[in-house]
């Protein structure tokens, strides 16, 4: 699907959806456990993977409410599949149920589509190894299809932390039902280390203990997981945030409020403060969850994305957007995602009249030799990209018409109908 956006201005209220992350982690910790009710998940096509891997382990999932997912659990002990799991288009389904197939004797076998199955799966498949559990791509190239199975009992592993902070979070959540846990030693440094901070949060309202060390995390095994009155709620998403943010920071002479940005662990709870030191004029009241944002004159600033991968498309709009150059650095691991999405913002802003400069690990977008104007651009089939895209039509001169566009299924479902009610020109 095609959507067109026409300049605009928006204005209103925005309810922030629930967190991805958060809900991945809250319906695989509950398949882990007897069982729980996931409070306000988020329900996408990401999550519906995860959802699928919970019931293929012997799990069952109840979304005739879908406020609140009731989750019958495999208890610490996954059955073996009797089909493939299909991951479709999420990393994070892919890497947190590659560690549950490892706790099992017989095999698992885990695909996903075109995007998921060019990224890189190596590391964990490694460390699966190390743990005496086996583990292999079947083209023998560290991506999927994968298979997988143990039955692994725990141990250590060493592995690196600059291309996935995904596979540690895998161990940890397997490792709590492991019988001896797991030593996870980092080789190098580990980058989007937040969504390990989630991990833990969530773990530890599950009732599982999971800590850092001097050089990784460890987890003790013969845990169980259960969390405090059966029910875990989500909070909202603040990558899926950014773009609401983004879009008020460009496109609301009025001011705009988001609701459900409530403090979590989310490192990407620092767009408020990137948007703040771009000048933009918003506040946060952290106690009611509300975040009002309004048009501003955005400069240039330096920010590096090692903790916050999932910004970079926002950041690169708003620097497009913005005087001044814009200088996102420590990008490589934004190269990995649902495509590279260092080049994807690089190509797809310059053809709508910016001027950005790729390098290995950095972009650098230069807003004072840039005027957006309307074109035709390339979703990439990704959910980021498309929004991203979507949020710079609304100040570009002339009509932005994105390609793909239903992509923003992966985690943001109501995103074009919420910009139109918003009052943004969308035509589909
Ligand atoms: O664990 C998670 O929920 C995620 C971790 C991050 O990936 P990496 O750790 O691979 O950078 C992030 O980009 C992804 O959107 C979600
Ligand atoms: C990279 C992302 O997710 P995943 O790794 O789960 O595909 C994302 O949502 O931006």
């Amino acid at each position: 699907m095609d959507i067109t956006i026409g300049t605009s201005t928006v204005a209103g209220e925005a309810q922030a959806p629930p967190s991805k992350s958060y809900t991945h982690r809250a319906l695989l910790a509950a398949g882990y456990a007897d069982g729980a009710t996931v409070k306000a998940p988020l329900v996408s096509a990401d999550t519906k993977a995860t959802m699928r891997a919970v019931t293929a382990y012997g799990g069952s999932v109840d979304r005739s409410d879908e406020q609140a997912i009731e989750v019958d659990g495999f208890d610490g002990r996954p059955e073996t599949p009797d089909t493939v799991i299909d991951c479709a288009n999420s990393g994070t389904t892919m890497r947190l149920v590659t560690a549950t197939a490892a706790l099992q004797d017989r095999l698992t076998v885990l695909t996903g589509d075109d995007s998921l199955r060019s990224r890189p799966q190596g590391p964990l498949l490694d460390a699966v190894g190390q743990l005496e559990g086996r583990a292999e791509s079947t083209r023998e190239n560290g991506q999927a299809p994968l298979v997988v199975g143990g039955a692994v009992d725990g141990g250590s592993v060493a592995i690196p932390g600059d291309v996935s902070s995904q596979y540690i979070t895998a161990l940890l959540m397997a490792g709590a039902v492991t019988d001896e846990g797991i030593d996870i030693e980092l080789t190098t440094e580990l980058k989007s280390s937040p969504y390990v901070d989630i991990t833990l949060e969530v773990l530890a309202d599950y009732g599982v203990t999971a800590e850092r060390t001097t050089d990784g995390f460890t987890v003790a095994g013969g845990q169980s997981y259960d969390p405090a009155g059966g029910e875990y709620h989500v909070p909202g998403d603040f990558s899926s945030i950014s773009y609401l943010l983004a879009m008020g920071a460009l496109a609301a002479p009025e001011g705009m409020t988001v609701t459900s940005a409530v403090p979590s662990a989310q490192g990407d709870t620092a767009i408020v403060d990137i948007l703040d030191r771009m000048g933009a004029t918003l506040s946060w009241d952290r106690e009611s969850g509300e975040i009002t944002v309004e048009r501003s004159e955005l400069s240039g600033i330096e920010v590096g994305v090692e903790d916050t991968p999932d910004l970079l498309p926002t950041i690169a709009t708003l620097g497009a957007a913005a005087d001044g150059v814009t200088r996102i650095t420590d990008a490589e691991h934004v190269r990995y995602k649902e495509t590279d999405r260092v080049s994807a913002m690089a190509e797809e802003l310059t053809k709508m009249g910016a001027r950005v400069e790729e390098k290995r690990d950095e972009l650098v977008v230069y807003g004072e030799d840039s005027e957006l104007r309307g074109t035709t651009v390339d979703g990439k089939a990704d959910h980021r990209i498309i929004m991203s895209l979507a949020v710079a039509g609304l100040v570009a001169d002339g009509e932005t018409t994105v390609t793909g566009a239903e992509h923003v299924d992966v985690s943001f479902p109501n995103f074009f109908d919420l910009l139109e009610s918003l009052g943004a020109a969308v035509e589909r």
